[in-house]
C-alpha cells in the first residue's frame, strides 16, 4: 500500500508486492524496509521470523457498532421466516431492542463487553476500527456509549475512531415527531465536541428512520459545528442518502445496497469513499449486493467492512468480509486489500498514519498463515493471523493445540 489514498477505480487493482522483503521498526514505527539480505545488518533486540509467509498492514475495520448491550439472536427465526428488517424494528425490535438492552446496561458491563469483542477483532488483524454509539437514543446513554469509547482508546492497544449515531432510530417517545427527536440529538454536538468524544456525525437515513431533507438539515448542522459526516445511505430502500453523501461532502457514504446509477456516478467523482456492508447483504439475506463491482469501474475509491452489530451483521471477522467481497461484489484480491487497508483508513479520517507499512509510520502489521495475498479470500470463514503487530508490539499470536 505505498499509494497516500484514497485509491480510486483502476488504481485500486495495482498492489505492490515485496518479495523476500525485511521490515525495521523502532519504538513503535517502521524505520527501515529493504531485503532480507540487507536485513543482516541491521543490529536488532528482536527478530520476527515471517518465514516466507505473507505480511501486510494491519486491517482497518471503518464501520462498527461496537458498543452495545444484550443481543438479538431471537430475531435469527424471523429473518429465517423472511420478516423483513424494517418491519422487525417498526414493531419496536431491532435496533430498538438493543436500545432497551443498552439503557439498561452499566457503563462497566458495557465497556467490559465492548473489551471483549475488540479482541476478537485484535485477534482477525485489525489494528485501527471506527465504533459508533446509537443504542441510546437518548443523551445519557449516547453519552455512556461515546464515553466507553473512549475508555477503550485509553486501555485497549487498538486505535479506535468514534462516531455520535444518535440519529440511528425514532425512539418510541417520539414516534410521531422524528424533526423533535433529531433537534435533541443536535443539542448534544456541543458537549460531545467539549468532551472530544467523537470526530463523525452519522444518521440512517431509511425509510422508516429519517428522510433526506431530515438528514440534510442535521448532517449541516453537524458539519458547522466540525464534524466529519458519515450516512448509512440506501440500505434497504433507496431514497438518495448517497447522493447526500456527495452533496455534503461526508468522508463516507455507507451500506449503498441500493445506490442509483445516478449516485454511483456522483460518488464517483468525488472524494467521498463508498464504505461497502456486504455481511449485512448476506446476513439480512439480500439479494442485492452493493453494486462496488460498477462503482470501481467507475472510477470510486471503496473500503469493505463487517458493520459489526448485533442485529443485521452479527462478525468480526474482516476476513470473511474480504471473501463475500470476492464472491458477491466481484472485487479483485488487489481491490480488496486496498479496501481493508488504505482506503478503510481514509474512511475514517486515519489515511496519514493507518493501512500501509510506510517508512515513518507506525509499525501496525500483520504476519499470516498464507503463502500468499491472494490466499485470504480464497479460503473463507476461518482466521489465518499468525502474529499481529501493534505501535510494533506483538499483541497476539496463534497458538497451537495444547
Ligand atoms: O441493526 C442494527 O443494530 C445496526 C444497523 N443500523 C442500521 N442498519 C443496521
Ligand atoms: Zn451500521
Amino acid at each position: 500500500m505505498d499509494k497516500k489514498g484514497p485509491v480510486k477505480g483502476t488504481d485500486m487493482n495495482a498492489l505492490t508486492i515485496w518479495h523476500d522483503a525485511a521490515i525495521g521498526i523502532r519504538d513503535g514505527v517502521v524505520v527501515w524496509i529493504g531485503s532480507s539480505e540487507e536485513a543482516t545488518i541491521l543490529e536488532t533486540t528482536q527478530t520476527i521470523n515471517a518465514n516466507g509467509r505473507l505480511v501486510t498492514p494491519g486491517l482497518v475495520e471503518p464501520h462498527t457498532h461496537l458498543v452495545f448491550g444484550g443481543s438479538r439472536e431471537k430475531e435469527l427465526a424471523l429473518k429465517q421466516q423472511g420478516v423483513p428488517y424494517l418491519d422487525i424494528l417498526k414493531q419496536g425490535g431491532g435496533i430498538l431492542s438493543t436500545v432497551r438492552a443498552t439503557q439498561e446496561a452499566s457503563y462497566e458491563s458495557l465497556l467490559e463487553k465492548a473489551l471483549f469483542h475488540l479482541d476478537r477483532m485484535a485477534t482477525y488483524g485489525i489494528t485501527t476500527l471506527e465504533a459508533k454509539s446509537g443504542y441510546g437514543l437518548d443523551r445519557d446513554t449516547e453519552l455512556k456509549q461515546l464515553r466507553v469509547v473512549k475508555a477503550l482508546n485509553e486501555q485497549h492497544p487498538l486505535d479506535i475512531v468514534s462516531t455520535f449515531l444518535g440519529a440511528h432510530a425514532i425512539p418510541v417517545h417520539y414516534k410521531g415527531d422524528p424533526e423533535a427527536f433529531l433537534l435533541e440529538m443536535s443539542e448534544m454536538f456541543d458537549e460531545i465536541k467539549q468532551e472530544n468524544l467523537a470526530e463523525f456525525v452519522d444518521i440512517f437515513t431509511e425509510t422508516g428512520v429519517f428522510t433526506v431533507p431530515q438528514s440534510r438539515r442535521y448532517l449541516k448542522k453537524a458539519k458547522e459545528k466540525g464534524f466529519g459526516l458519515k450516512i448509512h445511505a440506501d440500505e434497504i430502500d433507496p431514497l438518495g442518502g448517497t447522493e447526500l453523501a456527495v452533496e455534503l461532502g461526508a468522508i463516507s457514504g455507507d451500506h449503498l445496497a441500493v445506490t442509483s446509477y445516478e449516485g454511483i456516478e456522483k460518488l464517483a467523482n468525488s472524494n467521498t469513499i463508498g464504505v461497502i456492508l456486504p455481511g449485512t447483504s448476506f446476513y439480512l439475506g439480500k439479494d442485492d449486493y452493493a453494486r462496488a463491482r460498477e462503482m470501481i469501474d467507475a472510477g470510486a475509491a471503496i473500503a469493505i467492512s463487517t458493520d459489526f452489530n448485533p442485529g443485521s451483521s452479527v462478525t468480526e471477522n474482516l476476513q470473511l468480509i474480504m471473501s463475500i467481497a470476492a464472491l458477491k461484489l466481484k472485487l479483485s484480491p488487489e481491490e480488496i486489500w486496498h479496501a481493508v487497508t488504505v482506503n478503510a483508513a481514509h474512511a475514517i479520517g486515519r489515511g496519514d498514519v493507518a493501512g500501509s507499512i510506510t517508512v515513518g509510520r507506525k509499525a501496525d502489521i500483520v504476519v499470516w498463515d498464507a503463502p500468499n495475498y491472494l490466499y485470504i479470500p480464497y479460503h473463507y470463514g476461518v482466521n489465518h493471523t499468525n502474529t499481529v503487530i501493534k505501535n510494533g508490539k506483538v499483541i497476539y499470536e496463534r497458538q497451537g493445540l495444547r
